[in-house]
């Protein structure tokens, strides 16, 4: 039976804990929403990657449940709540709200958040958040079209989302080891804190949360922690990993409708060297026919290599169509679009598909009907391939803000076989090969235009 089940608030955030559980050498199965029945056959670990960052707190609660009961069904007696590591909230919730629940269903008294992710830069000091270095809310993250975050004191945050204490697990204690972080959580807990946010700034932080709250029935936070906890439960009952899965062959294509600063570099680094499409919101919410268009668009190129379809994501454009069509359905039009030209791609031979965003990869997911994908090989810290068997396609789902700024040539020269188009010469970066860069219009400033010949 599986050591530990996961439930992750949305697909990109499920496959980075997915992938870190695997590289720890915990053979990990991902699932997209609850499963009916069960699991075959039996990992270690198991992902549920439901896409319930910004539902509503009951919808979310709800949902968290069911998977937990499924969970349960399959003998899980460990539970992790992978949110995201830069704590991506609405302001009623969903973390406070998901882990109330889940810590009632478990008998659990509250849970460890530690959502830091060292080795892509969030570190956790004194119940603080930080991305790179600048404060939460001095990074893109309090711009993000869905869920702004513009506090990064996440005692707070958490203190707002739920009735229950919120304490904190301090740097100096967690430095001192797993005793004296345990001791420390026994104190907080007989003073009727429910909820601990313990800071990390090291990789090795996160195995000493993992060793002090490993007894816990329910823990959370980003993938690291759950990895650390996967990987001391799989060394307790002696258990490693199994083998990698071979990938499919066929079209390369990139979805993105994620806004983070990453993916605007990434366009623009992929665009020197493959055609690229930009979509509007506010086009696509009035003209029916757009998708079609686009579709037919990278029916004409695909021969050739990669292509790439975007949401048109600048600053000033999804200020319009939110101004147009309100946040949500500005929202649902441009995941709605990606989830039919996912579709569309795979009618047209796209095997390997790389989607940008966590909620659009969850829109994707949902409109191919993929059920449940094994874990490939890694593409940077957070992403890996994943393959689906029905349908048959290499998927990687990127969360926004992850990956250098040539993640999508890196994505497909990792499946590439020697001498297969994709693959990248050694040292190459993106640069433009003589006679590629005008393929995609690009403006002074680096932002993409599409060619809609
Ligand atoms: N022009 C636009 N106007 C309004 N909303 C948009 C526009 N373009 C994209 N969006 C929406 O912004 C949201 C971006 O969220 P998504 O989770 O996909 O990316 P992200 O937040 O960058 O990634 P992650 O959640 O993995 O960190 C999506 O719901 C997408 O549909
Ligand atoms: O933790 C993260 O940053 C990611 O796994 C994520 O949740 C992306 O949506």
């Amino acid at each position: 039976m599986p050591l530990l089940g996961c439930i992750a608030d949305d697909i990109t955030g499920a496959t980075d804990l997915a992938g870190a559980l695997v590289r720890r050498g915990v053979a990990t199965t991902q699932v997209f929403g609850v499963p009916e029945g069960p699991l075959d056959p039996d990992p270690d670990a198991v992902v549920v990657a439901l896409k319930t960052r910004t539902a509503p707190p009951a919808e979310a609660r709800e949902l968290a449940l069911r998977a937990c009961r499924w969970l349960r069904s399959q003998g899980v007696q460990h539970v992790y709540l992978k949110y995201c590591s830069t704590f991506d909230s609405v302001p009623e919730g969903n973390i406070g709200p998901v882990t109330d629940a889940l810590s009632e269903e478990l008998g659990a008294a509250g849970a460890v958040h530690c959502p830091a992710y060292p080795a892509n830069g969030r570190t956790l000091y004194l119940g603080h958040l930080f991305v790179e270095g600048a404060l939460l809310s001095e990074s893109g993250m309090a711009d993000h079209p869905l869920t702004p975050m513009r506090d990064p004191n996440l005692l707070r945050v958490l203190g707002e989302q739920t009735a229950a204490a919120v304490g904190l697990l301090p740097f100096d204690v967690v430095d001192r080891g797993p005793d004296a972080s345990a001791e420390r959580l026994r104190g907080l807990a007989a003073d009727g804190v429910r909820h601990v946010i313990a800071d990390a700034v090291r990789d090795a932080d996160l195995d000493t949360l993992a060793a002090a709250a490993g007894d816990r029935p329910l823990n959370a936070g980003g993938a690291p922690f759950g990895a650390a906890w996967g990987a001391a439960l799989a060394r307790a009952a002696g258990v490693a990993g199994g083998a990698a899965p071979v990938p499919p062959a066929g079209g390369s294509a990139v979805l993105a409708g994620s806004a983070s600063r990453a993916t605007a570099r990434q366009v623009a680094a992929f665009a020197r060297r493959h055609p690229v499409l930009r979509l509007d919101a506010r086009e696509l919410a009035a003209d029916g026919g757009t998708v079609g268009e686009a579709l037919a668009w990278a029916g004409r190129r695909l021969g050739r290599g990669p292509v790439l379809i975007a949401a048109d994501t600048a600053p000033e454009a999804v200020a319009r169509a939110q101004r147009a069509l309100g946040r949500a359905r500005a929202a649902a039009v441009v995941e709605e679009a990606m989830g039919r030209l996912a579709v569309g791609l795979t009618a047209l031979g796209v095997r390997r598909l790389v989607v940008a965003g966590g909620e659009t990869s969850g829109a994707v997911a949902e409109a191919l009907g993929v059920d449940r994908v094994r874990i490939g090989p890694e593409i940077c810290t957070g992403v890996p391939w994943t393959f689906s068997a029905e349908p048959h396609v290499a998927l990687a789902f990127k969360s926004g803000n992850f990956g250098g700024d040539d993640f999508f040539l890196d994505a497909f020269a990792r499946l590439a076989e020697p001498g297969e188009p994709g693959e990248r010469e050694p040292g190459e970066r993106g640069e433009p090969a003589a006679g590629e860069a005008g393929r995609a219009e690009r403006a002074g400033d680096g932002t993409v235009e599409g060619d809609r010949d």
